[in-house]
């Protein structure tokens, strides 16, 4: 800005700025910016021009902070003190800002007794004309300013009136913005001196409240101007008139609304307001930098001068206007000519209403297109300033993806869908119960807040001297912490963690031997403590525990259970040592930053501050405040969601060794949060990479690679896939503590995937149906003492093959390598196939899975998942029974080599691990799933080899 050099407070008669004081015009500033408060140029208008005020507003914010460095030094400072989100840091930077402006023009503000001097910050245009977050947003502004020259920035539309009335009561100062006809400001009018009266009849003091309504005037010729020259290059009858009314109607309308004003102000409700000390609400002139420039360049100034008004002018407009303005009454000049000019404008269609009404709608969307872009600027500095201290994600997809993804990204921009999220509107899914469950946006900062309870339990555990930790728990209540006993493995001092998610009476004795007892600590972890596992398992260990340190045994016992639970009566029956609540309102899947996966990496002795701060940032990144251009919760998200929507839905995730078993928690996030209604995500978790010929097009990856020690062969498999042109998203860690930010990022990624798919990302109704079955089969059992009969549709030696009328039909019978041929001949490109294995997990047989599914997706190209049963129940079984029909799936059971009694049950593991097989298998058939069971007897290691040959050699 062209700054006119003379000593501060020097008077020039000649200065036309200061010949509008001669008018009771006062011009302020539209324009802010760190950089001229600092080096004075602020200060330097005030006493040369004898400016008298400084607005603000989110376009104004947008060009000083989105571009340059000016705000480098400070946003450096904000980064290094602590984890701020985007709007956080833009509010202490504009806040610091505004009250330096405040304090520039302070004298002002003395010397003209508080009619003047002041500086405007609007309140968030997000908040989407609402009434009461604009109240809320208003005092908290005012408050966190706390200058005594401030004006807050209110829009004044429908919802931002009632709002201005009652903080004006509240003896705020209110600058009313964005109005644009004479009716909006009537009513803004009348807000303030009933707000006045209001607190005068409350006793309070309206003597010190000052307020502006700010009238745009340049906007609305640009729009009537325009709809003039597409009439005249029409060669509409009337073009002779119209081109009269070319640059008019914008100060007609303005100088209809100072009509009002000086009516207003002669009536006896202000007079009555004046007596008592109240001082006026002055029309603001906004908007007046000329856009046409056809038109003198200080139209929208010296046409709009006269007492009790303010002019705020962009800077060039105020060179413009000290340059070769000249002030002059005008305001008051030819009102039955304004009068005329709105009446032709009506007459000939020209639709000032509809106009203006366009105006206010579109002021409101571009200052909030502003604010995204000045939060999105702030974010992308933030990020580049926090290093690799947050995970970066990069993405490379192919052109068509890409730009559906970049589409959806624009329509959570536009419809500000990450607000609603966090606002927890349910309709950002179904409109259901999804905001009963969304207590995981703040469950860090919760934990972060009982950090001391949770170090102290750290401590006690150390002090105990346990050698293990087993943990008994299914799904949402199990990933979590297995990922933390595979990822971190034994820390010093503390005991070795096991997670137990199994009916298989192998695998129970099996982690029995792996503990010794007198030295272990149990943990059972079930959110809703009636899930049969961890009850039976608790059972088991509790009679084993008793036998092992007598009546000690509930000391070795600790409960995390939701307050109320079954499971919680249990806990404090049996003398449990502790018992650590979970929260209702997160569901499982989401549970792994609540107690859940915080008290047992509280148990192996996880630095739980760094793990907590963290995921704090991960928290901080995707918030409310940082656009969908630049939070990576949405970024990802809208990749799993669009990719799912385009048949990319066999999300591929592939993690650097020593993370490797993010994936299981990962694939029930995903395949229970989106796969049902039909629809959703099938995450593929552990297939070892191939070449890029052994791919569908029915492919994301999603690659979580952990920098300090990347493995190369998945780099260069990676790189091969992208050079494929297969989508990949790379997400670079740069320690294992950073998993603690892809939970949140995983967590938020899924809720936003769920929404572009229109489904409820927090139930899993096709659980629930398995677990109905199973109940159904123990039920049956506990009243007859056998499962009920059930025949196999062929049989080859050991094997027997079990499936319902359809499957059975399809698959007509035969050798073992004739049915499991038949059936792998249903998968076509775009299915996936699913071995589901109800035997121990144990190294061989996870190196056996491993080798069947590769063979399958070799030869068949198609994805392939490798589960457990029943762990898989709790998660991807969801996505199989209510996600897309593209499953091809072999349940593989056996006879159990030993059974282990279920304390107090007339059932045995083994029992219950077949009923679970089949109420699964039941419901996979009733959704009309291609489904086999094929089930061995006798020695499982011989039966498995050759159902892996059968398999081998069926999809060659
Ligand atoms: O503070 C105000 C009004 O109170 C101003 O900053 C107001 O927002 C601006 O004058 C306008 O936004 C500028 O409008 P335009 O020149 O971009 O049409
Ligand atoms: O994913 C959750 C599992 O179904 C276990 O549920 P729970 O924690 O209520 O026992």
């Amino acid at each position: 800005m062209n700054v006119v050099q003379k000593p501060p407070g020097a008077q020039d008669a000649g200065n036309p700025l200061q010949a509008l004081e001669k008018f009771h015009q006062s011009p302020w500033l539209d324009f802010i910016q760190r950089s001229f408060i600092e080096n004075g140029s602020l200060a330097k208008l005030v006493g040369d021009d004898r400016l008298k005020g400084v607005t603000s507003n989110p376009a104004i914010f947008e060009k000083a902070m989105g571009h340059g460095t000016d705000y480098d030094d400070q946003f450096k400072k904000i980064v290094a003190a602590g984890n701020t989100d985007a709007s956080e840091i833009y509010e202490t930077l504009a806040i610091d800002d505004i009250r330096a402006a405040a304090d520039v023009l302070k004298p002002v503000w003395d010397e003209t007794k508080g009619l003047d001097g002041y500086v405007s910050l609007e309140v968030s245009p997000y908040l989407g004309l609402r009434t009461e977050p604009t109240i809320i947003e208003a005092r908290r502004l005012w408050k966190a300013v706390g200058k005594p020259n401030l004006m807050v920035k209110i829009p004044g539309t429908d919802a931002g009136v009632p709002a201005i009335r009652q903080v004006i009561s509240e003896g705020i100062n209110i600058n009313v913005t964005l109005l644009f006809s004479i009716d909006a400001y009537k009513k803004v009018l009348e807000a303030y001196i009933s707000g006045l009266e209001e607190r005068h009849k409350n006793g309070g003091d309206i003597t010190h409240i000052a307020s502006v309504a700010s009238f745009f005037v340049s906007r609305i010729d640009g729009l009537i101007d325009k709809a003039i020259d597409t009439r005249l290059a029409a060669n509409d009858k009337d073009s002779e008139i119209l081109k009269t009314l070319r640059g008019k109607v914008a100060i007609a309308n303005a100088k209809l609304a100072y009509q009002h004003y000086v009516e207003v102000s002669a009536g006896p409700r202000w007079q009555a307001l004046k007596a008592i000390g109240a001082n006026p609400q002055r029309l603001l002139w906004a908007s007046t930098g000329t856009k046409d420039k056809a038109y003198s360049d200080v139209l929208y100034v010296e046409e709009l001068i006269g007492a009790d008004t303010v002019n705020t002018m962009p800077p060039a407009t105020m060179d413009a206007f000290r340059d070769h303005g000249t002030a002059r009454n005008s305001i008051t000049e030819d009102v039955e000519g304004a009068k005329h000019v709105l009446a032709e404008a009506e007459r000939l269609g020209l639709d000032l209403t509809g106009v203006t009404n366009k105006l206010v709608k579109d002021g409101v969307d571009s200052f909030a297109d502003s604010f995204d872009a000045l939060l999105g600027a702030v974010a992308a500095k933030k990020a580049e300033m926090a290093g690799d201290t947050v995970a970066a994600s990069v993405f490379k997809l192919p052109k068509d993806l890409d730009d559906a993804v970049k589409a959806s990204l624009e329509d959570w921009r536009k419809s500000g869908k990450v607000r609603a999220l966090w606002e927890r509107e349910a309709s950002v899914w179904t409109g259901t119960d999804e905001a009963s469950w969304l207590r995981w946006l703040d469950i860090v900062g919760d934990r972060i807040e009982g950090l001391d309870a949770l170090t102290a339990f750290q401590a006690e555990v150390k002090e105990k001297a346990f050698s293990h930790v087993l943990l008994l728990g299914m799904g949402g209540s199990s990933l979590g912490p297995e990922v933390l006993a595979e990822t971190f493995g034994q820390r010093a001092g503390f005991p070795e963690l096991h997670v137990l998610d199994s009916t298989d009476p192998q695998q129970v004795a099996s982690f029995e031997a792996k503990v010794d007892l007198a030295k272990t600590l149990v943990i059972v972890s079930s959110k809703s403590g009636g899930t049969l596992e961890p009850n039976i398992l608790k059972a088991y260990f509790f009679d084993k525990m008793q036998k092992a340190v007598g009546d000690k045994a509930g000391s070795h016992f600790v409960a995390i259970t939701d307050p109320g639970s079954h499971m919680e009566d249990v806990a404090t029956k049996d003398g449990f040592w502790k018992i650590f609540h979970g929260e209702k309102a997160i569901g499982g899947r989401y549970s792994v930053l609540s107690n859940f996966g915080i008290v047992p990496a509280a148990a192996i002795g996880l630095d739980l501050a760094e793990f907590l701060s963290n995921a704090d940032r991960m928290v901080k990144a995707c918030s409310a405040g940082t656009p969908p251009g630049q939070n990576p919760g949405v970024l990802l998200g809208a990749l799993l969601g669009v990719g799912a929507k385009l048949g990319h839905d066999k999300v591929t995730i592939v993690a650097s060794p020593g993370i490797a078993d993010l994936g299981a928690w990962l694939e029930q996030l995903l395949a229970e949060s989106t796969g049902k209604d039909g629809k959703g995500i099938i995450p593929i978790e552990g297939e070892t990479l191939g070449a890029p010929s052994v791919y569908g097009s029915d492919r994301v990856f999603a690659y979580l690679r952990l920098t300090d020690s990347p493995d190369a062969t998945q780099d260069a498999a990676i790189k091969a896939l992208e050079a494929a042109g297969q989508p990949v998203v790379t997400i670079s860690l740069a320690s294992k503590m950073q998993i603690a930010q892809e939970f949140f990022r995983w967590e938020f990624a899924t809720a936003v995937a769920g929404s572009i798919l229109g489904i409820n990302a927090f139930n899993q109704p096709d659980v629930e149906a398995s677990k109905i079955e199973t109940r159904k089969l123990t039920d049956a059992y506990a009243s007859s003492g056998k499962l009920p009969a059930e025949a196999p549709f062929g049989t080859d030696g050991d094997f027997s093959f079990f499936a319902d009328e359809t499957n059975a039909a399809a698959l007509k019978g035969g050798s073992l390598e004739a049915v499991v041929k038949a059936h792998f001949a249903r998968a076509k490109a775009g299915d996936y196939a699913a071995l589901l294995a109800y035997i121990e997990r144990d190294s061989t047989t996870i190196a056996w899975i491993q080798k069947a599914r590769l063979a399958i997706r070799d030869a068949k190209h198609v994805a392939t998942a490798a589960e457990f049963g029943p762990r898989f129940l709790h998660s991807t079984g969801q996505a199989y029974k209510g996600g897309p029909n593209s499953g091809v799936f072999l349940q593989i059971t056996a006879d159990d080599k030993a059974d282990l009694a279920v304390p107090g049950e007339t059932y045995s593991f083994s029992v219950v691990k077949a009923a679970q097989a089949r109420g699964d298998f039941d419901v996979l058939a009733e959704r009309g799933r291609r489904a086999l069971r094929v089930h061995i007897k006798g020695n499982l290691s011989a039966g498995l080899e050759r159902l892996g040959s059968a398999i081998a050699s069926a999809v060659a």
